[in-house]
């Protein structure tokens, strides 16, 4: 399209424009702009993904910032764009920033902001139902229950796993590896697995603590551990689940080759980024061993998923949904809209990108500060002191 042709208007005198992308839930990200001098313009059209023509259209001759989607395509031509309409200000509404060219917003002296902390657990609980779902055989059992197959409990009915005692597997143990990693080993006492480029200390301290109570209640302690490499992990763990960024060193991390050596009954979820398994040869894995179950809610070619995928019942698909939490998404809108703001007026940076509950306070003013911004030290931002 050469315009888009929907676009939501408030605060139409406002000195600032700031763009976005979508519609995002709740009102408190567009009345804190408002309240600080800007016209919020949001696209309203009928378009999933939007382009980058799209996007050109509607930063249009002058916009000081935009608010952007992961589904979008933020490199060199969007950032000369922005800049060209005196843009200072990008912000994803995600955490995920692999599509964002990050060195482009900084040579166009464009800071990129992104929503840590907010999703965290929320999407770690969807790795979690996801896990049990998986092991549990949840999906496939409801589904026989609707097609009206019940005919009476049997001793064999979809027996799926138990994870009490079994091994969770975590590669990428960041803010939401760790969060997912606890709720597993806390929630149904699993031992633990775990690969990093980083020792996750407080994630082992939680464990050990853990460990230490169930010992002294009489039970059986559960165990940690952190693997020198991907593959003990592969093959150790029971259920494994990923949650590293996504870049050149994370891209088909799961291949044909690490599949085969994982248990032949292990539980596999994803709730980073598709292209983090090659899923081509996770649909020939999925065919060739029926016991082996995944949980996805992320696709390597999404929203598409790869041929052969949507008809395997050890598979259960999910449309990216993990962060989809009323709070959550609210959250992470007024983190996004904050990062946009904070740079148009001069604040700093807030210092520490994983403690955004400040921001997040409905009954108090967010502090002058852009939440997270990915590229502030390139640019030179100053941190706050407050
Ligand atoms: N499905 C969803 O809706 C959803 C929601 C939130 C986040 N995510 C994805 O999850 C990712 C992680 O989010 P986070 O907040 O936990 O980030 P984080 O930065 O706290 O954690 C990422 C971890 O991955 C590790 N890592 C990087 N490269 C690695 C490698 N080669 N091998 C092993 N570990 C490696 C890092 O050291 C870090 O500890 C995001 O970047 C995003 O892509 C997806
Ligand atoms: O990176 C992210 O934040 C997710 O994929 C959407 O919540």
């Amino acid at each position: 399209m050469a315009k888009p042709v929907s676009i939501e208007v408030w605060n139409p005198h406002g000195k600032y424009r700031v763009v976005s992308t979508k519609p995002m839930p709740g009102t408190r990200w567009i009345n804190l702009l408002i309240e600080q001098d800007c016209r919020v313009e949001i696209c309203t059209q009928k378009k999933t993904i939007l382009s980058v023509e799209d996007i050109i259209a509607l930063i249009g001759d002058k916009c000081d910032g935009v608010i952007g989607q992961l589904t979008e395509d933020w490199g060199e031509t969007l950032f000369s764009a922005l800049s060209r309409a005196g843009g200072k200000a990008f912000s994803n509404m995600a955490v995920g920033y692999n599509n964002v060219d990050v060195n482009a917003a900084t040579k166009y002296g464009v800071a990129v902001g992104n929503t840590p902390g907010v999703l965290t657990e929320t999407t770690a609980e969807l790795a979690a139902s996801l896990s049990v779902s998986a092991a549990r055989r949840i999906v496939e059992a409801d589904e026989f229950m609707r097609a009206g197959l019940y005919d009476g409990w049997l001793p064999n009915l979809f027996v799926g796993n138990l994870l009490k005692g079994q091994t969770v597997g975590v590669i990428g143990a960041g803010r939401i590896g760790s969060a997912y990693a606890r709720m597993m080993v806390e929630g149904f006492k699993m031992n633990l697995i775990y690969y990093d480029l980083y020792q996750a200390t407080r994630l082992e301290k939680f464990v050990t603590a853990y460990a230490e109570f169930l010992k002294a209640n009489g039970e059986q302690p559960v165990t940690w551990k952190r693997a020198a490499s991907m593959e003990e992990v592969l093959r150790e763990a029971d259920v494994i689940s990923l949650h590293p960024i996504l870049d050149k060193t994370t891209y088909h991390l799961v291949n044909k080759e690490r599949l085969a050596i994982m248990k032949k009954e292990a539980v596999l979820v994803n709730c980073s980024r598709g292209p983090v398994i090659d899923e081509v040869a996770l649909v020939e894995h999925l065919k060739q061993n029926p016991m082996f179950r995944v949980g996805l809610d992320v696709f390597e070619d999404e929203p598409y998923m790869k041929p052969g995928l949507a008809d395997l019942k050890n598979a259960i698909v999910v449309p990216h949904i993990a962060s989809a939490s009323k709070w959550t998404r609210e959250g992470m809108a007024t983190l996004a809209a904050l990062n946009v703001l904070g740079k148009i007026k001069g604040y700093p940076i807030w210092s520490d990108p994983n403690q955004v509950e400040p921001f997040l306070n409905k009954n108090a003013p967010p502090p002058a500060a852009s939440p997270s911004i990915v590229n502030a030290k390139a640019l030179g931002l100053p941190v706050s002191r407050l």
